[in-house]
């Protein structure tokens, strides 16, 4: 099978030549260069109707030159997301391509042919994808025939808000190799002596963010006076931590442990290296695309366009409309069949119940603690202690201030929380400088490990504590989890709709409610805690507060709704009725205008 590819979403005309058998790509681009400033959306259509033609003539007939006259076995283009000018040359040159030599034509989704390459040339089996392009920004993980948006941006792609800066100060497009080469003038060196930050907006919700406070923040920077290189080095040291803590979310919510790297930003080596530190730090593999694969380019549409021209997942002339707002999570994964979920199953991860002495998250060390630990506290008390532990990849003092105001948002909104009626782990100590807490255990398992339906385990904590009656209930827990999980999950999640509710009444919002942060079943209710009257195994809390902030916006409650429907529907099967329960039991409690706003954030097309 042998593909000509085409691209042009925005700023790079370019065609290519993939040959399936030998797995070898022969890329021809003509990017386009504003004189000035950003992409100016006329010029790079103009320069997409000179330039389109051109590349593919040079790839036609190094084609023809090398195979014959049948060398070109399908014709694949990128029918968006991208420029509606640019889209539709590309569009009109594949059509008239595929009608000239008579073969099928594919439409590409171009940020899937993102993500796609890194998977093509890893091998990798069923990685979490970090799509770091111009107008995008989001993580991906392929569950259930789509790739699901596990997190995304919540308003202008990673490269754009580099972009942005870089307008502002003058530079032209693009922008990002210019920032990298000013912050490199400061230096990367993280050890003791390392570089000065400025402070700027950090902003992640679960595994979503945000880069409009910080392209602002930036701008105000450069006009106050600071020096431009050290704009750029606190930049990236943001923005790349923020991409590599949501990326390390994904991966602990889902249990994989492979990462690949997709879009122009992904030649960023400083992005680059904190993704691969991460990974290193918590054994996961991780691949980034040659340079030549990652900027806009038609090798990638050749390859995804090769892989679905197999599968047969090719397109008639008039239904192939181009369309400048294609999600990646619309596109019909035709050509990895019944594959497993990215979500892995079973306890191996974690998600199931605990069974280790120590659980690593995300963000923190979860250490169950000793018997002797209960000294000062309710006898029957079984403690953890939580320590946000530093990260190698970021800044020390980006680091250290992350670590330190989560460890107290933690502790201060755990209690508010309690205090609302919300159901969560008793505060017993917190200790600032060493970013620890020390809490009540709750729960048996998380909510991921019983939506994943993990073999339950006995819980070997309350041997450790010399307490063989819990044990004996933590077993028969077990086994009744097995008997109807489903039901289970169902009870769980409207209840954690409930507790979102009465939350958001206390003007509070979790900030980072995924299945990860819910734990269920298990533990005696203690006097002091709201009764609902229910089986103590269904009990559900709410646990890990550090992303959570006081807030009475209606835009930021739905957004908690938004964060933890997301992380059901791109890890559980059947998903519908968890999200229908979850909206249920917010909707018993909640305001109804936050579920509104939910709709709202759910159907906007949230990039610009
Ligand atoms: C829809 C489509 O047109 C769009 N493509 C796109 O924006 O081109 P892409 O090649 O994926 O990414 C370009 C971005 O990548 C940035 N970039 C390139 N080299 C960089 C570097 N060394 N460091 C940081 N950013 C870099 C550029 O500044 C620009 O913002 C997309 O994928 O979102
Ligand atoms: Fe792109």
């Amino acid at each position: 099978m042998r593909v000509l590819g085409i691209e042009g979403t925005a700023w790079c005309a370019s065609a290519a030549l993939h040959d399936a058998e030998t797995d070898s790509t022969l890329i021809e681009s003509d990017p386009y260069e504003p004189d000035s400033g950003g992409i100016h959306p006329r010029e790079a259509a103009e320069h997409m109707s000179e330039a389109v033609p051109e590349v593919v003539e040079t790839v036609l007939d190094a084609a023809e030159a090398e195979y014959g006259p049948d060398a070109i076995d399908a014709v694949a283009f990128s029918r968006g997301p991208g420029l509606g000018p640019c889209l539709r040359t590309v569009g009109t040159a594949a059509r008239s391509l595929a009608g000239a030599l008579d073969v099928p034509l594919v439409g590409v989704n171009h940020m899937v042919a993102h993500l796609e390459i890194g998977r093509h040339e890893s091998g990798f089996s069923n990685p979490v994808c970090l799509n770091a392009s111009g107008a995008n920004a989001h993580l991906l993980g392929y569950h259930d025939g789509r790739y699901r948006v596990l997190g995304e941006t919540m308003d202008a792609g990673v490269g754009n808000a580099i972009d942005k800066f870089t307008r502002h100060v003058g530079w032209t497009h693009p922008g990002g190799p210019k920032v990298e080469a000013a912050a490199a003038e400061v230096g990367t060196d993280r050890g003791s002596g390392a570089a000065d930050l400025l402070e700027l907006p950090y902003v992640v919700k679960g595994m979503d963010f945000s880069f409009s406070g910080i392209s602002s923040a930036a701008n105000d920077a450069y006009d106050a006076g600071e020096p431009v290189e050290e704009i750029c080095f606190s930049l990236q040291e943001h923005v790349f931590a923020m991409l590599t803590e949501v990326s390390e979310r994904a991966l602990s919510l889902t249990g994989a442990d492979e990462l690949v790297l997709g879009g122009g930003v992904g030649q960023n080596d400083r992005l680059r290296e904190m993704l691969a530190e991460m990974c290193a730090a918590r054994g996961a593999a991780f691949h980034a695309p040659d340079p030549r694969y990652l900027r806009d380019n038609a090798g990638m549409i050749a390859v995804l366009g090769a892989k679905m021209a197999a599968a047969g997942d090719t397109i008639a002339i008039r239904e192939s409309r181009i369309d400048p707002n294609f999600r990646p999570d619309e596109v019909p994964v035709t050509w990895r069949d019944a594959e497993p979920s990215v979500a892995r199953l079973g306890d191996e991860t974690g998600g199931g119940s605990d069974h280790g002495r120590d659980r690593r998250g995300a963000e923190a060390v979860v250490e169950i603690g000793d018997a002797g630990d209960s000294i000062g506290r309710p006898d029957d008390a079984v403690v953890v202690h939580k320590r946000r532990v530093p990260k190698g990849y970021r800044h020390p003092a980006l680091d250290r201030s992350l670590r330190r105001d989560r460890t107290v948002a933690e502790a201060r909104l755990t209690s508010e929380a309690r205090r609302a009626g919300v159901s969560t782990p008793l505060v017993y100590d917190v200790d600032v400088p060493e970013a620890t807490l020390t809490l009540q255990y709750v729960g048996h398992r998380d909510l991921a490990g019983l939506l994943r339906g993990g073999e339950g385990r006995r819980s070997d904590r309350a041997d450790r504590s010399g307490r063989a009656d819990r044990a004996d209930q933590a077993g028969r827990a077990d086994q009744a989890d097995r008997v109807d999980r489903t039901d289970r999950a169902v009870r769980a999640v409207r209840a954690v709709g409930g507790h979102l509710a009465r939350l958001h009444g206390a003007g509070i919002v979790h900030g980072d409610p995924t299945t990860r942060n819910v734990r269920v079943g298990g533990g005696e209710r203690r006097g002091d805690e709201r009764d609902d009257g229910g089986d103590p195994r269904d009990r559900t809390f709410l646990i890990d507060f550090g992303l959570g902030y006081h807030t009475g916006h209606v835009e930021d409650h739905a957004m908690d709704l938004h964060v933890f429907e997301g992380s059901v529907t791109a890890t559980a099967s059947a998903p519908e009725r968890l999200v229908a329960a979850f909206e249920e039991g917010y909707r018993e409690e909640g305001e109804k205008e936050v579920l509104d706003r939910l709709r709202e954030v759910r159907r906007r097309g949230r990039y610009r």
